[in-house]
């Protein structure tokens, strides 16, 4: 039984009816490749001189680029490979099975393909993801390899998640609990992304432009490339190293940052010959989380996870666009 979402029947009439649409999304030019700032984390482990280095320059990182790449984060490769191949299992399945409502008994909305409410090229993407919230996890049946391998990551991506934060809260004067007093390791969630090869990789994105609805996200990817950022107007491509862990900063530590850490807007362009995995934690808060900005005057208003999360389903719907954080300006 097939594997693959149908998405050519899909977006057969979207692609038909934009042959001669002059405003493609242009997903093949010779992008840039960038190496990100690299952050060793043993460095925090040295004297203090090194130590405060270290967060400086990962603080600097989210200023400039709202992304940065991290080694010696603790995470034995072993897990991360196991992982992967625990990914590549589920999404071997067939699609008739991933679509049914109780995948894995995990909600309705965790597995998710395409983009369903796509109108016109700019927003279809060629890609399936199996959306967890860590909330949901215990529903998993308990003797699932997927579920126990996803809960030792999901442990120490929690862990790293959460100093991370915490680092990158010293450089603002952020009081050093914040996060542990707002996040716990089930307000968080993993998105485990697959990217078939694409026929038509110069007609649609991986996954298309946006930013990431949370406090900050660690990516582990393989090597096959194709995440890109927009920084100064223009994309570049995020060159994979196999040792490093990619960092960006979302939403919420933009607003809560008061806009000094950047949560920038990335994609990933689709590959025709080779498939890609990459899997994204997004450290969040709880629901009823009041995100504020750390400093005055502020340039967002205050608002909830819930309200937040309320707003991009309204607009998604609307506009086939999540918006963000621009509603929330002052
Ligand atoms: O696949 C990637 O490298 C990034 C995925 C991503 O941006 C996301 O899942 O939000
Ligand atoms: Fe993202």
């Amino acid at each position: 039984m097939a594997i693959e979402p149908p998405f050519f029947e899909k977006y057969k009439a979207i692609l038909q009816s934009s042959a001669n649409e002059k405003e493609k999304p242009s997903t093949v030019e010779g992008f840039e490749e960038l190496e990100l700032p690299l952050i060793d984390l043993s460095h925090l482990n040295l004297g203090p001189l090194e130590r405060q280095e270290c967060i400086e320059k990962m603080g600097q990182a989210a200023i400039e680029w709202g992304f940065f790449q991290i080694v010696n984060h603790a995470v034995p490769d072993e897990l991360l490979n196991r992982l992967k191949q625990e990914q590549i299992k589920v999404f071997q399945q067939p699609f008739d099975k991933k679509s049914e409502n109780n995948f894995l008994n995990l909600s309705v909305q965790s597995y998710r393909w395409g983009n369903p409410l796509a109108t016109s090229l700019r927003n279809l993407s060629w890609s399936e993801a199996l959306h967890i919230s860590l909330k949901d996890i215990s529903k998993m049946d308990e003797y699932n390899k997927l579920r126990s391998t996803i809960e030792e990551y999901a442990e120490k991506a929690n862990f790293l998640a959460q100093r991370l934060a915490e680092y990158l809260a010293q450089n603002l004067g952020i009081k050093a609990n914040y996060f542990q007093e707002n996040c716990s390791p089930s307000s968080s969630s993993l998105r485990m992304n697959r990217y078939p090869p694409c026929p038509y990789p110069s007609m649609m994105f991986g996954i298309i432009p946006h930013t990431d609805t949370d406090f900050l996200t660690i990516v582990s990817q393989d090597q096959v490339g194709g995440l890109q950022l927009k920084t100064n107007g223009r994309w570049v491509s995020v060159k994979p190293n196999p040792k490093a862990l990619v960092v960006n900063i979302g939403d919420f530590y933009q607003a809560l940052s008061n806009g000094v850490y950047k949560s920038i807007t990335h994609r990933v362009i689709a590959n025709q010959e080779t498939e890609r995995y990459s899997a994204a934690y997004f450290y969040c808060p709880t629901y009823e989380t009041v995100i504020e900005s750390c400093s005055k005057p502020s340039l967002y208003k205050k608002f909830s996870f819930k309200e937040y999360r309320e707003q991009i389903q309204k607009d998604v719907k609307a506009t086939g666009d999540k918006v963000g954080l621009s509603r929330f300006l002052l």
